[in-house]
């Protein structure tokens, strides 16, 4: 991707913070009882928990597309204005967010190209567009014909590199990936999180990535974190910083998560 992503300074400044967040889908029976969470700039924190225990649920309160019923979200050391539509365009353009279905995040009358262009266009950045969309799908591995594709004309796993690039459109400082690999090949998973993982080493964004294969994420991220932890306490554990060369074994199959050129790897 350009140099105008890495004009961030690696900060490490407040990212993301989440405190005593209660949020569900009935308020009787809340899906998050006084969870909190923070990540720091430049930091990559992994979310392990079960199916079901409520990570996407915390992954949308942090995208501010979810709001909760008590507690408090701060980007970047600012407390959140607003959710869904109502939050201030500064703060919504601030987190990138991947999600674990491509379909459900896709709309499927766009071809890929557009997909990745929609958060330019919704932006007003006409004169940026073209250039910005070519350069984020060669980032990803999408190149020529297939980017005139609509999503049922393409995989799973060339639709999430589409959804990525689009998540990278706006360069967020805030980066959310909830089960982004969950459906891909190893292959592609290990192209995705380094293109992920480039974007976030030369900008000094925020990552939390949201998940249930600890080796993956003990590999990707610098921390993990248990979701059971989160309530009323935190606990974590460290790891070799990230480690973007590293070997990743997810589902038994070992991964190369390093630096190869996304472009170089076949769309898989
Ligand atoms: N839109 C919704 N309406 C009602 N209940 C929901 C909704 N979305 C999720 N839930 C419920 O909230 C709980 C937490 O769901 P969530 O998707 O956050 O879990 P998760 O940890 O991300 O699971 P998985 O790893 O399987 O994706 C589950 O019991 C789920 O059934």
């Amino acid at each position: 991707m350009s140099n105008a992503d890495a004009a961030a300074p690696l900060a490490g400044g407040p990212g993301l913070e989440l405190r005593g967040i209660t949020a569900g889908y009935d308020r009787r029976a809340p899906v998050l009882r006084d969870v909190s969470l923070s990540v720091r700039e430049g930091e990559a924190v992994g979310l392990l928990g079960p199916s079901g225990c409520g990570k996407s649920t915390l992954a949308r309160v942090a995208a501010l597309l979810h709001r909760p019923s008590a507690g408090t979200v701060h980007l970047l050391g600012e407390r959140a204005a607003g959710w869904r539509h109502r939050a201030p365009r500064a703060q919504r353009t601030a987190v990138g967010v991947v999600f674990q279905q491509p379909r459900l995040a896709a709309d499927p009358g766009l071809t890929l190209a557009a997909l990745i262009a929609e958060p330019l266009r919704a932006t007003g950045r006409k004169t940026e567009t073209a250039g910005r969309t070519e350069e984020l799908a060669a980032a990803v591995g999408l190149t020529g014909e297939l980017l005139t594709r609509r999503p049922h004309e393409v995989s799973d796993g060339q639709l999430q590199r589409a959804c990525v690039a689009r998540a990278l459109a706006l360069r967020p400082r805030i980066l959310v990936c909830d089960e982004m690999t969950a459906m891909l090949d190893a292959s592609t998973t290990a192209a995705l999180v380094a293109v992920v993982e480039d974007y976030r080493q030369r900008t000094g964004a925020a990552l939390l990535a949201v998940g249930h294969d600890r080796t993956l994420l003990e590999r990707w991220c610098d921390r993990t974190v248990a979701y059971r932890t989160l309530q009323g306490g935190q606990e974590d554990e460290r790891h070799g910083a990230g480690d973007a060369s590293a070997e990743v074994e997810a589902g038994g199959e070992a991964l190369r998560s390093g630096r190869r050129a996304p472009a170089d790897t076949s769309a898989g």
